[in-house]
């Protein structure tokens, strides 16, 4: 799916170093959640020079304890900080309002309103054991602070002035948290939908389209559309690495061979897997020189970096082997189109393999390969 808004989405790109191999909209997912953290660690810090500033140690605590545990979040593995970065967007959020009950007494009913209109907007998309999560997440510190509230009362030290500008304050920051991730909500949502829900068939293994869903959207691809190239990419010496490194290490390279891939793709290219160590790469509107340039793209950028196995103690250089088949004016035949991406891939594997070969005869181009471990 292509990012809503490209400009956001390219300014939020400027948050972080990514790793390679993510596609942009991962990028943007995870380029979101670092301008969250970013402004929920700015947040609390600010909260917690204030309640220095005030002696208000209880709340000072829990905000610092919160801050830690955002700083332990950011380290974690991304599907798990999805999950937690919810949670803590609402404790974060939740004292703040606690600060606000105490400080600004019952006017800040219209903060809690506020805050419950956005998280049930929040809500609407997220899983129910998310919404669960979050509902507890947010209740419980407002309840604890009713609680000191009603052993105490409210007290209001602050200047009328002041307290207006804390409020504004808190009502920005909380929009800006909540809008920010909501937009990466639904990034993530359509993404998930895209896959578990439309009824799309994938192959469990490594998340490529099954070979069945594959041919369905090839054909519907060759009714509609003009100009195509069809690849067929093997995994060079996908035996001699099962071998060696037993048959796990070999569906870890399957699996990362998959995420490269998408990784140097468009988003409307398909990548399906064929059978065994072989996948059918559809790419629409995509013919001539360019179609080898992105099979030259392939081979290079998939075996540039080493193939992590076995927990990461091992690596190892993994090579592909693709023919290229380009769809003719008029071809409306899919399987003859891969049969002859076959052929191509053959020829490629017979001349050395770490190689394309394509209708264009301009292949191969680069020099033969092994897998070898570094
Ligand atoms: N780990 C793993 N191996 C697979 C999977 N599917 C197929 N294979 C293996 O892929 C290997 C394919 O063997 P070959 O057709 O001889 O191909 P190759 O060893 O890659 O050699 P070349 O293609 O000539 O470079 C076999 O050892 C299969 O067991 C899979 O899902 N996981």
């Amino acid at each position: 799916m292509a990012s809503p808004h490209p400009h956001l989405a390219r300014f939020l790109m400027r948050f972080e170093h990514f790793p390679t191999g993510l596609t942009p909209d991962e990028k943007t997912f995870h380029a979101t959640f670092n301008v969250v953290y970013t402004l929920a660690v700015a947040c609390h810090l600010f909260y917690a020079i204030m309640m220095l500033w005030l002696g208000e140690m209880g709340i000072l605590a829990l905000n610092l304890a919160m801050l830690v545990v955002d700083l332990v979040c950011l380290q974690l593995h991304r599907a798990r900080r999805e999950v937690l970065a919810a949670n803590l967007l609402a404790l974060g959020t939740c004292a703040q309002i606690s600060f606000s009950l105490r400080y600004f007494g019952p006017e800040a009913g219209f903060d809690y309103f506020y805050f419950g209109a956005l998280l049930c907007i929040y809500c609407i998309r997220t899983s129910f054991m998310r919404r669960v999560m979050l509902c507890a997440a947010c209740l419980c510190m407002p309840l604890a602070a009713y609680v000191v509230l009603m052993l105490e009362g409210a007290i209001n030290p602050l200047s009328a002035g002041w307290a207006l500008t804390f409020r504004v304050i808190n009502l920005c920051v909380l929009t800006i948290f909540f809008t920010l991730v909501l937009v990466q909500m639904g990034w993530s949502s359509d993404r998930l939908r895209q896959r578990f829900e439309s009824g799309v068939r994938f192959d469990e293994l490594t998340g490529a389209l099954s070979r069945s869903e594959l041919i369905e959207k090839g054909r519907g691809m060759l009714a509609d559309i003009g100009p195509m190239s069809v690849m067929m990419v093997d995994v060079d010496h996908l035996s001699l690495i099962n071998e060696t490194w037993g048959r796990q290490a070999g569906d870890q390279v399957l699996k990362e061979l998959v995420r490269r891939m998408r990784s140097i793709l468009r988003n409307e290219d398909l990548v399906g897997r064929y059978g065994g160590e072989e996948f059918v790469l559809l790419c629409p509107n995509l013919h001539g020189k360019r179609a080898d340039q992105v099979a030259e793209r392939l081979c290079k950028g998939v075996s540039a970096l080493p193939f992590v196995i076995n927990d990461g103690i091992s690596s190892l250089d993994v090579s592909l082997s693709i023919g290229v088949a380009l769809r003719q004016s008029g071809d409306k035949d899919l399987e003859a189109l891969i049969a002859k991406a076959d052929v191509n891939l053959f020829r490629a594997k017979h001349e050395g393999c770490n190689q394309f070969v394509s209708d264009n005869q301009l292949g191969p181009v680069l020099g033969p390969g092994v897998a070898g471990v570094i």
